[in-house]
């Protein structure tokens, strides 16, 4: 997850603040619900209650309409409250942003023309432990990474990439890798996968009780030599060699693409050289093939290329998208691809899971989630404990959230009394 990182551009922010911003957005909800406007009175109406119950109305997405039902739902009555605590919890910002959408019948038919098709549910792969660490420049002592997995663990995501298996001259940051899983033996209720570069870091990840693992090609030769050291042929033998491996032990192989729209060597490269290395990976036996835009270059329409000439070559419920944030295209890139997977014209017969992987070291997990929840989608993700999980590694690190919805919220929580 990407809290790890300084908000990109967040002092370049237009006069408008991000309070502002989200008092504009939730106020039609607000007033037209409970006969009054602003946010403040909104979520006092959560927290002030005296009762131990209060109304809640919650909006399911289901073909193309919005459904209402009514339940009660226990609030705690202490206002002293952590800073991402129950007030900022998803359920409660995605009921706003419903009421926001549903009071107004021309937004909700716009919305419901937009996002006909988008799926119901999406599972999030979470790969901060790994990706957001690997380049940190000072060791993150073992014991923390092993925190920040149990509370990433804690939050219902079903996927937590833990470490990786590679060469610790190359990636000093997880030379710790065998510890940390170790550590993490009794976690069963999680899938926790790590990075495999060859049959060696195979072995060891199995011997330090490993039951997932994750190969990585790029579609970019120079990238491939850099990153691995071999040609991306030469990685598809090793990477079949470690797939066979694994089927004998039953443990499932994901496969990833680096530089999937483009490469810092190369520059831009051809969708069809990405649909090559997806379905080389496919054929091998790899059962998720996660596309990284690596350099974050990828921007709606050439991710909406990109995507057509992979799912031309791989079914669309083995895809998974991994974006990352450079120039703050991460979100949009999400959205279009998820839009675009479940597309009537893409196939008609399957049903269709499409995966988002929370792109870790640059988009915030946090950020995914919250614009996930926004439109009604269910990710299992409690993002009231993640903002919290983002908040303990930035504290650990000695930066500020790179979540812009951690600072979102946080300056709610300031103005919201
Ligand atoms: C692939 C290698 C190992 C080749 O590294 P090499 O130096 O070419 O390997 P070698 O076979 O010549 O061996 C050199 C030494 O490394 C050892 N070695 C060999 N393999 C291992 C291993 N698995 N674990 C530990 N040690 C290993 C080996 O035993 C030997 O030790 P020595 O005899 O000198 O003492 C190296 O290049 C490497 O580890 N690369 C990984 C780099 C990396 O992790 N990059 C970040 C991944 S992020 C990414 O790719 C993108 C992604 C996935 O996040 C998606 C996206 O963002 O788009």
């Amino acid at each position: 997850m990407s809290s790890l990182q300084e908000p990109l551009g967040m002092d370049k922010l237009p006069s408008l603040s991000t309070i502002d911003l989200f008092r504009r957005f939730s106020s039609i909800g607000c007033s037209t619900s409970r006969g009054d406007t602003g946010m403040g009175r909104c979520w006092t109406e959560g927290n002030t209650s005296t009762s131990s119950n209060y109304d809640e109305e919650d909006f399911e997405y289901v073909q193309g309409v919005f459904n209402r039902t009514h339940h009660a739902r226990d609030m705690p009555q202490n206002r002293n409250r952590a800073p991402y605590g129950n007030r900022c919890d998803s359920r409660h910002i995605a009921n706003l942003q419903h009421k926001s959408y549903c009071n107004n019948a021309g937004l909700q038919n716009i919305t419901n023309m937009i996002f006909k098709g988008i799926p119901r549910y999406v599972k999030i792969v979470e790969v901060g432990a790994r990706d957001g660490l690997q380049n940190e420049k000072n060791m993150v002592p073992t014991s923390v990474k092993i925190e920040l997995i149990q509370r990433l663990v804690s939050t219902g995501l079903s996927v937590v990439e833990a470490t990786g298996f590679v060469s610790p001259k190359w990636v000093p940051q997880l030379a710790d890798a065998r510890e940390a899983m170790e550590a993490l033996k009794n976690l069963d209720t999680t899938r926790l996968p790590v990075l495999v570069p060859n049959l060696k870091g195979f072995e060891a990840a199995v011997a330090a009780g490993a039951k997932e693992i994750a190969v990585f090609a790029s579609a970019s030769e120079s990238f491939s030599k850099s990153n691995i050291n071999c040609t991306i042929d030469e990685s598809f033998s090793r990477y079949r060699a470690v797939v066979h491996a694994a089927t004998k032990l039953n443990i499932r192989v994901r496969g990833y693409v680096s530089c999937v729209i483009g490469c810092p060597v190369e520059g831009m490269i051809s969708p069809s050289k990405v649909a090559y290395v997806a379905k080389e990976l496919c054929d091998m036996g790899c059962s998720e093939i996660s596309l990284g835009d690596t350099i974050g270059i990828g921007t709606p329409g050439p991710v909406i290329s990109m995507l057509g000439a992979v799912m031309s070559v791989v079914p669309v419920e083995r895809l998974a998208v991994h974006f990352h944030d450079t120039y703050g295209q991460s979100l949009p890139n999400i959205l279009v691809s998820l839009q675009i997977s479940n597309s009537d014209s893409v196939n008609r017969q399957k049903r269709r899971v499409p995966i988002c992987q929370g792109a870790s070291g640059n988009v915030a997990t946090e950020d995914v989630v919250y614009m996930l929840h926004g439109l009604g989608i269910q990710t299992n993700v409690d993002l009231g404990k993640l903002l919290q999980t983002g908040e303990f590694i930035c504290k650990h690190l000695g930066r500020r959230s790179g979540s812009k919805a951690a600072v979102a919220f946080s300056q709610l929580m300031t103005n919201g009394d």
